[in-house]
């Protein structure tokens, strides 16, 4: 029956002159989810609309799926598209649009009509109030209520018609691309992937580091990293990975520095790293899937530790969230089954039994300073022999 879609957008409406902009990067990011889909697509900007038009057969449910996947979308509205044949032949096909969508169904609707084509013979408000007539006919269950309806029949008057009542709710946030880009700290667990989905639905393109020990962290370890990248990747696009050989760093770390604080320092090491790989991909911010009080790395003493080596900001979009918070975007992403397969994390491996909650930040830097032979070296051989792996 659908041959188009309408689509909605809701925070580029009230963009200003930059409103284009936005649009240019939707249309873009539909043709980019919808490349693999079956069927052939065109994709038109009119009038404060975007159109999907299927100009083959197409698949149905796999274009929602992707569609539903662009940020920026508010919602998706399947449409039927008619020629302007006269009032009469429009009455008879709402009539047969109604029935097929809602059968007998004792429903309360209202009839929207807007009329973008001046030259139509009748206006606006004479047409919904005769198509209402005309479904009332057609669906005797069905009744109207112009204040809280239980759907809406929507009739878009242009160079053709369009028909539409169906509203598949998008992911909402901004088109890709219009927000710069930012690098996240990629874990195989829950958080970070959330967290860089979350960040990359506010527009902001983004690539991953991951920090890995071989052999306390094995290749499958890796895979699930990978994999988690590819998922996001199914929102986010194309993900620059860097795999960083964590290892040697870790051990000498290990080796130098009380064990309560390995975690702390670790993860300025980390975040160092990261920021060098940012720099060169001309990201503008770091990314991670940090929320206070989880464990004794992540209270606020100890990530205001973490924050003080870094000179790009940090993002971390789950800060406030609870664990069951995160685990239902995990969940609605599809991230989750593979976060909770139980392979090891470099950070879980060096992990004290009494890490320090509350970190002394002179305590830190003194610690810190018994590296000082070799850190610098490693740092750099870390970043050059990194793996980068392209996800999507
Ligand atoms: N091996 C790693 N590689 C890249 N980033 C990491 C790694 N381990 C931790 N991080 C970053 O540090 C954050 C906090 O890590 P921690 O191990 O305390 O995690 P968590 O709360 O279980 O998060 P996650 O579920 O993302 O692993 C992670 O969300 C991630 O951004």
């Amino acid at each position: 029956m659908y041959r188009a879609f309408l689509i909605k957008y809701a925070e580029i409406a009230i963009k200003g002159k930059n409103r284009y902009i936005f649009e240019d990067a939707l249309v873009e990011q539909i043709k980019y989810q919808l490349r693999e889909v079956e069927g052939k697509f065109r994709i038109v900007k009119e009038m404060g609309r975007i159109f999907v038009y299927a100009e083959t057969d197409f698949d149905y449910e796999e274009t929602v799926e992707a569609l539903k996947r662009v940020f920026g979308i508010f919602s998706i509205c399947p449409a039927v598209v008619l020629e302007d044949q006269g009032f009469d032949k429009l009455a008879e096909d709402v009539a047969d649009y109604v029935k097929k969508l809602y059968g007998d169904k004792a429903l309360t609707f209202k009839v929207n009509t807007r009329r973008n084509k001046k030259t139509y013979p009748m206006q606006s408000m004479e047409v919904s109030s005769a198509l209402g007539g005309v479904i009332l006919d057609a669906c005797p269950n069905m009744k109207v209520d112009v204040h809280k309806p239980d759907v809406f029949v929507n009739v878009e008057i242009r160079s053709k018609i369009y028909l539409y009542s169906e509203n598949i709710p998008g992911p909402g946030g901004m088109p890709l691309g219009t927000n710069g880009s930012a690098m996240l700290l990629l874990s195989g667990g829950i958080d970070s992937p959330v967290a860089g989905y979350m960040i990359a639905k506010r527009g902001v393109k983004i690539d991953a580091v991951y920090f890995h020990a071989p052999p306390y962290t094995s290749e499958r370890a890796k895979q699930k990293v990978v994999d988690l990248a590819k998922l996001v990747a199914k929102y986010s696009g194309p993900i620059r990975l860097h795999v960083v050989n964590f290892t040697d760093i870790q051990l000498y770390i290990y080796d130098k520095c009380p064990h309560e604080e390995l975690t702390i320092i670790m993860r300025r090491y980390m975040m160092k790293i990261a920021e060098e790989f940012a720099k060169k991909d001309g990201c503008l911010g770091l990314i991670t899937g940090e929320s206070i009080g989880q464990v004794a790395s992540q209270t606020i003493h100890s990530l205001a530790a973490t924050n003080e080596v870094c000179t790009l900001p940090v993002f971390r979009p789950v800060i406030g969230f609870d664990k069951q918070e995160i685990v239902d975007v995990a969940l609605k992403i599809n991230t989750y089954e593979t976060s909770i397969l139980p392979y090891e994390d470099c950070c879980t491996i060096f992990v004290a039994k009494h890490p320090v909650t509350k970190p002394n930040l002179q305590v830190i830097k003194r610690s810190e300073e018994k590296l000082q032979d070799k850190i610098e070296e490693m740092l750099k051989e870390a970043v050059e022999t990194a793996e980068t792996i392209i996800c999507e």
